[in-house]
């Protein structure tokens, strides 16, 4: 675990007391959270905690009735396109690709907020505009080869299997070349080899320089994983720490754990990969 190393750098994300209400109801309250570069740090808690609210304030997508959003040394204003162009990416809960168009052409749209060519050089489509197409494709297709795609560049994102449009919902958001990736519930759905996949990949984008801030509920993925973890519970910071600290803390069993999280990390995942695989072995041999 890095926590301490990390620790030492510069902050990429600092949320300064966000709070959020939705008439009545307070959903996010006066909530701390810094991520340093080369971290993972996840944010976990029960139901309707407000975590997904949270990441809302981040991205812009809500204006939070209270606090700031600071990007490196920048407080960011509540609005979408100008929080990417920052170099903060996201993904959703949901997946939200462009189901008609290619792999390829998914994560050229992602790569828009950092290509400058104008409406005029688009049209006359000159020199300067086919370099500039060029290198988005060129940098497109790295993408897909990190995340493992680079062979689907051609097919329609709705026919990819469930695993692999989640990983093109992640190329897509590095396309922006993101300093910050933020991942809503990226194992979602996923069997337990694409879970493993996408830990893979979650540790090699924080390897190559891009932190992450990410809400999960499996709980073997976000303790082998991370860095840093927060709680939140109905809407506040409950505690935050090393996996190791928020894992055996008395108030996070109580409202969110249940039990304390047992196990050699990635133990009981291997075994339910082994069974998963000799299934399938055994069905490709009927
Ligand atoms: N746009 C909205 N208007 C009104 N209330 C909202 C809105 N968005 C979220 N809420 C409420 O805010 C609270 C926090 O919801 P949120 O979706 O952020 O929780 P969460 O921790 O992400 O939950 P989950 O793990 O189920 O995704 C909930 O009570 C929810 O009903």
């Amino acid at each position: 675990m890095t926590t301490t190393a990390a620790a030492t750098t510069a902050p990429v994300l600092t949320a300064t007391g966000v709070t959020m209400r939705f008439g009545g109801l307070t959903a996010v309250r006066a909530v701390d959270l810094t991520v340093h570069r080369n971290q993972i740090v996840g944010l976990i808690g029960p139901n309707g905690a407000g975590k997904t609210t949270f990441f809302n304030c981040l991205t812009g997508l809500y204006t939070p009735t209270e606090g700031t959003v600071t990007y490196r040394d920048t407080v960011l204003p509540p609005k979408p396109h100008l929080v990417t162009q920052a170099g903060i990416a996201r993904t959703f809960q949901n997946i939200r690709l462009f189901a008609n168009m290619t792999v390829l052409e998914n994560v050229l749209v992602g790569r828009h907020t950092r290509t400058k060519e104008g409406l005029l050089s688009a049209l006359l489509r000159g020199p300067a505009f086919r370099r500039a197409e060029k290198a988005s494709e060129d940098r497109a297709m790295e993408l897909l080869a990190f995340t493992g795609l680079a062979a689907k560049r051609d097919h329609l994102a709705r026919n990819l299997p469930y695993g692999e449009q989640r990983r093109l919902e992640i190329a897509r958001a590095l396309a922006s070349d993101p300093g910050l990736l933020l991942l809503d519930e990226p194992t979602a759905g996923m069997n337990p080899q694409e879970t493993r996949d996408t830990e893979g990949l979650v540790l090699a984008i924080r390897d190559q320089g891009t932190a992450v801030l990410v809400i999960e509920h499996d709980m073997r993925f976000i303790f082998n994983l991370c860095d840093h973890v927060a709680v939140l519970v109905q809407g506040e910071k409950l505690v935050e720490g090393t996996p190791e600290t928020v894992q055996r803390d008395e108030r996070v069993i109580a409202a969110y754990l249940g039990t304390p999280f047992e196990g050699a990390p990635g133990e009981a995942e291997a075994a339910e990969v082994q069974a998963a695989e000799a299934h399938a072995a055994e069905e490709t041999d009927r």
